[in-house]
């Protein structure tokens, strides 16, 4: 059976590089990896906290370091999210982390940008790109992140977003680089409500995002998430990654139901993959055992996508002809 069509808006390209591909990429690069194995770096990715797995995604990913990485990661990717039926999806990627150890910023948003052409000649996935910035960046190359994304508004970036340890630092400090991008015309789409409690949604809705990347603290306040409906922002949800990274402690008490029932537009990502050894239709699943079942999932990632007009007419129109409830 063919699985039914998705769009995925929550997947860091960086964190989908399956262990033995990362290897592979790391010993090409002559780039150090703490782990030499796949089993090695399975163990790895055990986390015992969300500080801890952020330490761990730093340093595993930091073995990408050229042009061809990049493209090479959007391809698979959508070779593999493919295969679990993705019609669209929004890479993020957080190039800053590479510029800092040297990586020029032209090799990586000109490799993702060709990967993700190359992504939908071979793969059919449409693939845009978000690039995210880290709380604990230095603002002034946040500025420069933004500007280097709006630069690459023609060749499929739609959006700018901020992630890493959100008790580090507010959206203050990056207030000029999430100008910069909205000012260019990128939706902004900033991590919040993951760690941290209600108080970081509040914040991220001051700078009027399109989506929140999970945002599943909004369970814990019915105002904040009655704001989400009214103002119309999507959540990305992932909850393997919440249970990973051990925000949400058991897949029961995932927040994922009491943010259907209040009416907030869910999307389900995998967010990070390979680390935290999941896929989409796993994720999808999951989903619906909390209640959101592929239908709405579709119809959430279809509000809360950034394409073009045109796009989001296909989008929909492989939606109606997949889920009755959608026509
Ligand atoms: O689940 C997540 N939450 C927050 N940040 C994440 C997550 N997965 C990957 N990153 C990435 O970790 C980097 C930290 O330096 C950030 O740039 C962010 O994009």
């Amino acid at each position: 059976m063919r699985p039914a069509p998705k769009i995925e808006l929550h997947v860091h390209l960086e964190g989908t590089v399956r262990p033995r591909t990362l290897l592979a990429i790391a010993r090409r690069n002559g780039a150090p990896l703490p782990a030499r194995t796949e089993a090695e770096l399975a163990r790895h990715y055990r986390f015992v906290d969300f500080a801890h797995f952020i330490e761990v995604w730093i340093a595993t990913t930091n073995c990408l370091r050229g042009y061809r990485d990049f493209r090479q990661v959007v391809v698979d990717y959508a070779a593999e999210a493919a295969r679990h039926g993705a019609v669209y999806l929004e890479g993020i990627f957080s190039p800053a982390e590479r510029v800092r150890r040297g990586v020029r910023w032209a090799d990586i948003f000109g490799g993702y940008a060709d990967g993700a052409v190359e992504a939908y000649e071979r793969h059919g996935v449409v693939v845009r790109l978000t690039p995210d910035i880290d709380r604990e960046l230095d603002p002034a190359l946040a500025q420069e992140c933004a500007r280097q994304a709006v630069r690459y508004r023609d060749r499929g970036v739609v959006g700018f977003g901020i992630g890493g340890r959100e008790a580090a630092a507010g959206l203050a400090r990056y207030a000029r680089a999430i100008a910069v991008a909205r000012d260019g015309g990128l939706g902004f789409v900033p991590h919040a409500g993951e760690v941290t409690g209600v108080a970081s949604v509040r914040e991220a809705l001051r700078y009027d995002p399109v989506r929140l990347r999970h945002g599943v603290r909004a369970a814990d306040d019915p105002g904040v998430a009655a704001e989400l409906v009214d103002r119309g922002v999507v959540l990305d949800v992932c909850p393997t990654s919440n249970l990973r990274t051990r925000v949400v402690r058991t897949l029961d008490s995932h927040p994922l139901p009491v943010l259907r029932a209040a009416g907030v537009a869910c999307s389900i990502g995998t967010d990070d993959p390979a680390m935290f050894g999941t896929d989409l239709s796993r994720e999808y699943a999951l989903a619906a055992r909390l209640g959101v079942g592929a239908a709405d999932a579709y119809a959430a990632g279809l509000a809360g996508a950034l394409c073009d007009e045109p796009t989001r007419a296909h989008l929909a129109r492989v939606g109606r002809s997949a889920f009755a409830a959608l026509s």
